[in-house]
């Protein structure tokens, strides 16, 4: 997640590549990150705290904690943290840092890699109104951003945060029913992926419900209402909609370890 956040903030050039300080405990995931986008690798986790204006911290959940507290006598008071881990509230980041501490609990999603992420926002009480917008306005260099309250993170890790892996799921399966039909393979991705890309514009572009939309491209009679009925009668819509349920509950339990 972190490569990809960094990717995005390189092409949206809103940043000096050697102003975005990175620290990973793998040395060569520091010199990597180094030499593929030119910013500055440092040596310590400690160094990287006394040094940030805003600290992104982008280890697995289970390993956050730990790695806040043993960092934490290095930070300034004005260093804002901001978290990206699934199910990490901000009370317990905050059990793990100095009083009074700025934290901002981020959720983005891995298209931030190609400028489309999607991040949700949420700062602690002791995070002032412009460091917010500043960081609605780094994550929006890579996609969109937008503050909510924390009752609806787990929503969000469901809808945008884990949702890529359902549409690349969705984008694999519609492939290989085209290349069942006889399409090359990287066609076969290409327009698939196309389609999905396309469909979601559509919904942001036009304003008009799904329904209406997916209304639009049904001709009566015809081969779209066919897969459609098809998609009810497996319950595809039950599919979706119980998956994201298992994985908002799990945001939700993990919140609660
Ligand atoms: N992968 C995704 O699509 C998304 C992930 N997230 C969150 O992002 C966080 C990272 O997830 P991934 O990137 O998938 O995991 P990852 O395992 O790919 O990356 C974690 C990185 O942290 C490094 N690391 C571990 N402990 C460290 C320490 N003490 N100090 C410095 N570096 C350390 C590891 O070497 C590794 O490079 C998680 O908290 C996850 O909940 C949030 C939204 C989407
Ligand atoms: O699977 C995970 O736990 C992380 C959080 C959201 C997307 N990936």
């Amino acid at each position: 997640m972190a490569s990809a956040m960094i990717s995005g903030l390189i092409k949206s050039k809103s940043l000096p590549a050697e102003h975005i300080l990175v620290f990973d405990r793998k040395p060569k995931t520091n010199s990597d990150l180094h030499d593929q986008f030119g910013v500055t690798a440092m040596d310590s986790a400690n160094q990287l705290a006394e040094k940030a204006d805003y600290l992104i911290a982008a280890v697995k959940p289970n390993a956050l904690l730990e790695t806040l507290d043993k960092l934490s006598s290095h930070l300034r008071k004005e260093t804002v943290i901001v978290s990206v881990a699934a199910g990490v509230t901000l009370e317990s980041l905050a059990s793990a840092l100095p009083k009074e501490q700025k934290i901002i609990r981020v959720m983005p999603n891995t298209p931030c890699l190609v400028g489309e992420g999607m991040s949700s926002i949420t700062p602690n009480s002791t995070v002032t109104e412009q460091e917010t917008e500043t960081v609605v306005t780094l994550f929006s260099q890579f996609g969109k951003a937008e503050v909510v309250s924390e009752s609806l993170i787990h929503a969000v890790v469901g809808v945008s945060g884990s949702a890529p892996a359902y549409i690349y799921i969705l984008i694999e399966a519609m492939a290989d029913a085209a290349v069942l039909a006889g399409m090359p393979r990287a066609k076969a991705y290409q327009f698939a992926a196309q389609a999905v890309k396309g469909s979601a514009e559509m919904v942001l572009e036009s304003g008009k419900h799904p329904g209406e939309l997916k209304d639009n491209v049904c001709s009566p009679g015809g081969t779209t209402i066919e897969a459609v009925a098809m998609l009810e009668e497996t319950g595809f819509r039950s599919s979706i909609m119980q998956a994201m349920q298992a994985c908002i509950a799990k945001s939700d339990a993990l919140s609660k370890k």
